[in-house]
Parts: structure tokens; sequence; C-alpha cells
């Protein structure tokens, strides 16, 4: 039988916002599963959970805002107790690609300043290995050629990702390069040598910053630490 892999989601959420503690700072993912999240932080808020979110894209924000959850912007915080986020891709010893929402910038520094970051994924994001799902890669448009090309000569073939018939923008205003590295030996030397390269302000290989990743999986959910 075919999953049901934003029921998935969804429980993977409902478990991860046990977690949350009155008068914590909860970092709020972007993407599918993260919308569940937030939508049960929501619903927590008005029963009176009091917490002050900082989100991880506009979108997010906007989501928030609509349920009133109170927010603060990330210059205003020293730490983040507490974030929930989703993922393309995690192995079980908890590296992950993220960036398929385009958001991948803003949830890395927001999961740096984390002290718990719960990753919530449905069953079809369990990997041996990283790099089936292509690597985001956020670049400014200035240097995109220039990335390419020190991408290309790393073995990445990257694509400019689009919206439309126009480059996709990420919330600074930047591009995002899907980059195909094939299956990946060693993502912490890969995420160290992208850092090498001008221009590239970020990447979605997430190394050392998860503590649990919670993954829906039929109608119950696995955790793994
Ligand atoms: O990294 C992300 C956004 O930048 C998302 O967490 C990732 O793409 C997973 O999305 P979804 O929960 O919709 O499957």
């Amino acid at each position: 039988m075919t999953p049901n892999l934003d029921r998935e989601k969804q429980l993977a959420a409902q478990q991860a916002v046990q977690y949350i503690q009155n008068d914590q700072i909860v970092g709020l993912g972007t993407g599918s599963s993260a919308v569940h999240a937030v939508q049960a932080i929501g619903r927590l808020v008005q029963e009176g959970l009091r917490i002050q979110g900082v989100p991880t894209s506009i979108r997010t924000k906007e989501l928030a805002e609509s349920l009133n959850i109170p927010l603060l912007d990330i210059n205003e915080v020293e730490a983040i107790d507490l974030t929930i986020d989703g993922a393309d891709e995690f192995t079980t010893d908890l590296m992950l690609i993220k960036g398929g929402g385009g958001a991948l910038l803003r949830e890395k520094i927001v999961a740096s300043l984390t002290r718990r970051q719960i990753i919530i994924t449905d069953s079809s994001k369990k990997v041996e290995k990283l790099g089936k799902f292509k690597l985001p890669i956020e670049v400014i448009p200035f240097a995109s050629h220039y990335v390419m090309n020190q991408l290309n000569q790393r073995g990445g073939k990257g694509v400019i990702r689009t919206s439309g018939d126009k480059p996709f923008l990420t919330d600074q205003g930047n591009y995002i390069v899907d980059t195909d590295f094939g299956l990946i030996d060693d993502p912490a030397a890969l995420a160290h040598e992208l850092k090498t390269i001008e221009g590239l302000v970020g990447h979605g290989l997430f190394i050392n910053l998860t503590h649990e990743v919670i993954m829906g999986m039929g109608d119950t959910t696995q955790s793994f630490r």
C-alpha cells in the first residue's frame, strides 16, 4: 500500500510539538512538514501555551502571524530552545539535506542557534547515503556562473532553480543551484569544501546540527537520536 506521506508528516509534527514547554523560544521551520508543526503550535498557543517563535522564512512568518503565534526577530535572541523543521533526506546518523523549499540559509542560521533541533519527516526521506536529492546551494546572482563552474570542477552538476520562467529567488534575493554530486561519500568533507567557494552563501548539508529525527511511518512514528 502506498504510504500517506502527508499523514506521516502530521504524525511526526504532533509528536515533536510535545517537547515544547512554556516560556521557550521555538524555531519554526519551513516546508509542508513544518506547516503541520506550526499549525499544531498555533492550536497550543490558542489553548494557552506561552512561547515565542523564530521563523525560518517569510512564508513561515506569515503563517505564524495568521495563527497569532508571538514572534521574535532572530537578532533579538541569543539562543533558541527548540526548533522543529523538515528535511529532504536524512541518514540515521543525523546528517541531512535541506533546502527543497529554498529556505536553507535561514534554516541553518536558526539551527546554529538552537539547543535542540528536531527534524520531522515522512518515511520517504530516510536514506543510506545522502545525494539522491540534488543538493540545494544558495548563491548570490552576481556569482552564479562562477560558482557553477567551481561546483563542476568538484564533480557537481548544478542547475539554477526556476519559478515559472524566472530564476527562483530566496528570501535574501539569491539563486538556488540544485546540484547533483551523485551519492555523497563524505558529506562533512563536501560541506567544508563548498564553503571555500566565493559567492556561495549556503548549502543544504546539515551536519552536526540535528538532535533527533522523528519520522512518520504508516500510523506510527520512529525516532532517531
Ligand atoms: O528544507 C526545507 C525547506 O527549505 C524543507 O524542510 C524540506 O524541503 C522538506 O520539505 P517538506 O517538509 O515539504 O517535505
